[in-house]
C-alpha cells in the first residue's frame, strides 16, 4: 500500500491490504464483535482536515485493541493511510452533503460521502447488521463471512480440480494428433479455450484468497499445485502454435488470463492472441514446432530444443529425422540423437496408451 498513492489501489488490493492475519483486520473485527459499529477512514491528516471536526489528537501506532477501544466512543477514527498510526479518534465527519449517497443511516452515508470527496478508504462496520463495508472513491464493497468465502473457494477448487482433468484429457489428445499431423486450428482452439476456463476459475480463486488472507493458505497450496505444471503446458502449446516465433508465451498466457476474467472468448480473439490476423479457415491442418512434446524427452536441455525447432522448424520433421540429420544439430552427438528418437517414440506410445475417445 505505501508505495502507490492512494487512489490508484483497487478494491482487490484493499481486500489484501485488510484481509484475515493483518493488524488491521483484527482491529476490524474486534469492533464487530463489540458491537460498537465503527466509521474508519484512512488517509493523510490534510486530506481530511476541511471534513473533520472535534475529536481528540491521538496520533499513536495502530493496534487492534486500541482500535477496540476507541471505537466505544461516537464519531469517527482516523488512521494513516497504511494504517500503522492512530491520528484521530471521535471526530466528526461532515463531507459535502450534496454528494449523492444510496446509503440510509447516516454512518454509512457519511462513509460513502467521505470516500466519494476524498478519494480515501472508509471502513464502516455496522452497530446493526454486523456486516464490513468498504467505500473507495465511488467503489463500494460490502465484506462477505469468512466461513461462505471458504466455502466458496473450496468450491472453485473442485471446479479447477474437474476442469484440470478436462485439459489434461484434451492436452493429451492434442499430443496424438500431433504425431499423427493431423491437428486442425479448431483442435489448438478448443484446447485453448480449456486453458481459458481453467484461468476464469484460477481468477474467481484469487479473489477469494485475498479475502481470505491467512485463512486462505491451504487452498491457496491447493491452487498452486494443481495450476503449476498446466501454466507451463500452456506457455509450451502457445510456442508451439503462436504464429511468430517471437511472440512471448508468457505474455500471451498473462494476457489470456486478463481476457478471461471477461465473457468467454471468441475463436478470432484467441487466434489474434496467437498472432494470426485476417481469415482463416479453422478446419485446415496446423503443425506445431515441438516444444511441449520435446520438453517431455527427459534430459534435454532448452537450448538443445531451440537448436532442433531452429533447424527442423516443425516437430513431424524432427519426429522422422534420422540419427545422422540429428547429430547434425549443434550440441547433438550420437548418443543424444539416439535418445532423442527414442525418447519421441516413446512419447508417441505413452499418448495412445492414454488416449481419451
Ligand atoms: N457524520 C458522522 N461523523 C462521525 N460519526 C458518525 C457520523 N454519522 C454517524 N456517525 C456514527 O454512526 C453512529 C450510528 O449512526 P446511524 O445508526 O445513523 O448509522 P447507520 O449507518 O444506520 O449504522 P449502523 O448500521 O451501525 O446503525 C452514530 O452514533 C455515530 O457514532
Amino acid at each position: 500500500m505505501e508505495s502507490k498513492k492512494q487512489s490508484d489501489i483497487t478494491i482487490s488490493e484493499i481486500l489484501r491490504f485488510m484481509a484475515p492475519g493483518t493488524p488491521l483486520r483484527a482491529g476490524i473485527d474486534n469492533v464487530l464483535r463489540a458491537n460498537t459499529g465503527g466509521l474508519i477512514v484512512l488517509c493523510s491528516k490534510e486530506q481530511i482536515a476541511s471534513i473533520v471536526d472535534g475529536g481528540f489528537q491521538i496520533n499513536c501506532p495502530f493496534s487492534p485493541s486500541y482500535l477496540y477501544e476507541l471505537a466505544k466512543m461516537d464519531g469517527a477514527i482516523i488512521l494513516n493511510q497504511e494504517g500503522n498510526k492512530i491520528l484521530i479518534a471521535n471526530g466528526q465527519l461532515a463531507p459535502d452533503s450534496g454528494i449523492p449517497s444510496s446509503e440510509t443511516g447516516m454512518r454509512h452515508r457519511t462513509a460513502e460521502r467521505v470516500a466519494k470527496q476524498t478519494g480515501a478508504l472508509v471502513i464502516a462496520v455496522s452497530q446493526r447488521r454486523n456486516v464490513i463495508t468498504l467505500y473507495k472513491g465511488s467503489s463500494r464493497y460490502a465484506l462477505k463471512d469468512i466461513g461462505v468465502i471458504l466455502t466458496k473457494a473450496n468450491v472453485a477448487v473442485q471446479t479447477l480440480e474437474k476442469y484440470k482433468v478436462v485439459l489434461e484429457q484434451g492436452i493429451s489428445n492434442l499430443g496424438i494428433l500431433e504425431f499423427e499431423e493431423q491437428v486442425t486450428y479448431n483442435d489448438v482452439l478448443n484446447v485453448m479455450h480449456n486453458i481459458e476456463m481453467v484461468l476464469k476459475i484460477k481468477n474467481e480463486l484469487l479473489t477469494y484468497l485475498s479475502e481470505l488472507g491467512t485463512e486462505g493458505r491451504l487452498i491457496r497450496l491447493q491452487m498452486n499445485e494443481l495450476l503449476v505444471e498446466m501454466e507451463r503446458e500452456a506457455e509450451l502449446i502457445i510456442m508451439d502454435y503462436s504464429h511468430s516465433k517471437e511472440l512471448s508465451s508468457k505474455a500471451a498466457l498473462v494476457r489470456l488470463e486478463e481476457l478471461s476474467k471477461g465473457e468467454m472468448l471468441e475463436d478470432s480473439f484467441i487466434m489474434k492472441l496467437l498472432g494470426y490476423h485476417g481469415y482463416i479457415h479453422t478446419e485446415e491442418f496446423i503443425f506445431p514446432r515441438g516444444y511441449r512434446v520435446l520438453h517431455k524427452v527427459p534430459r534435454l536441455p532448452p537450448i538443445i530444443i531451440e537448436n532442433l525447432v531452429e533447424r527442423f522448424q516443425e516437430l513431424r520433421y524432427i519426429a522422422v529425422a534420422s540419427i545422422e540429420e540429428l547429430d547434425e544439430v549443434e550440441g547433438i552427438g550420437e548418443v543424444r540423437a539416439r535418445k532423442i528418437n527414442e525418447g519421441l517414440r516413446l512419447i508417441q506410445e505413452q499418448f495412445f496408451a492414454d488416449r481419451h475417445l
